[in-house]
């Protein structure tokens, strides 16, 4: 078991639907990721950062995620490095999920997570079909969890990754400017009520009807935010120490004190 992790977010701009320089994007930053004095173990990408948000979804979205899944594979490979693959538009029979995939440094796929609650405001759910499932999966021996953007906004969710062992937790998002305040609120909120780590990673630039602030952010398991992107391109790096979350639980026994019979 690995218990210091160093972890990159790639912040970027996602340009709305073009896959391939959005992916060439990619590939740059997760090149200076790597070639950084300390190499991540573990790079988080964000939201959509392939094709954005787009009208265009249904003819845009990847068959099965084949061409994404090869290309996140390759990049994990060719660097030696687990990727929290943000998420991407997967058509699946026809229907279009919001969805993650998390590849280790062997170039095996590990993990994928479909975003359960789709985002109303923004006529997600015209778009996409919410996934059934949680994301849980296992880095260096230890629980990592996932959900993206939105799912941020139901502690029951996180509180459920939580009960299942998870000690961090991984938050592709494109969450725009006029409600950073919530962003920042929810992600240390979740950090603190569920002492864990919080990794979210957020993208920059505009679509036609928002723009996106970063804010990309590292949280420990006290709620303290170790670093935090702007609104710039940004790799945003920090070594981070797993052992942190049994000592946050064992000085407020949150876990034990809980009362799940009455509420
Ligand atoms: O919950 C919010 O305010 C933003 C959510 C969002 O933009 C998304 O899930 O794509």
């Amino acid at each position: 078991m690995k218990l210091n992790w160093n972890i990159s977010c790639i912040q970027f701009d996602v340009k709305q639907g073009l896959v391939e320089e959005n992916m060439d994007k990619a590939k740059e930053m997760i090149g200076k990721a790597v070639s950084a004095p300390h190499k991540p173990d573990v790079i988080l990408l964000p939201e959509m950062w392939n094709t954005s948000f787009t009208k265009s979804v249904s003819s845009l979205a990847d068959a099965y995620g084949e061409k994404t899944k090869q290309f996140i594979l390759e990049m994990s490979k060719i660097h030696n490095v687990h990727i929290v693959a943000g998420s991407i538009s997967e058509k699946i029979n026809g229907e279009v999920h919001n969805i993650s995939y998390v590849c280790n440094p062997d170039g095996e796929f590990i993990a994928d997570y479909s975003k359960i609650h789709l985002f109303q405001l923004m006529y997600e759910d015209r778009y996409y079909v919410g996934g059934n499932g949680i994301g849980v999966f296992e880095l260096f021996g230890v629980k990592a969890g996932m959900v993206i953007c939105y799912d941020i906004r139901f502690p029951e969710l996180v509180r459920k990754l939580a009960l299942e062992g998870v000690k961090v937790l991984f938050v592709p998002a494109q969450w725009p400017d006029v409600r950073l305040q919530h962003w920042r609120t929810l992600l240390m909120a979740r950090a603190i009520e569920n002492q864990m780590y919080v990794v979210a990673c957020n993208r920059i630039g505009s679509s036609e009807r928002e723009n996106f602030p970063g804010h990309s952010m590292i949280i420990n398991p006290w709620g303290e935010v170790i670093t935090e992107a702007e609104d710039k391109e940004t790799i945003l790096q920090t070594k981070i120490d797993l052992k942190l979350v049994q000592t946050v639980r064992d000085t407020i026994p949150v876990f034990e004190d809980r009362r799940p019979s009455l509420y």
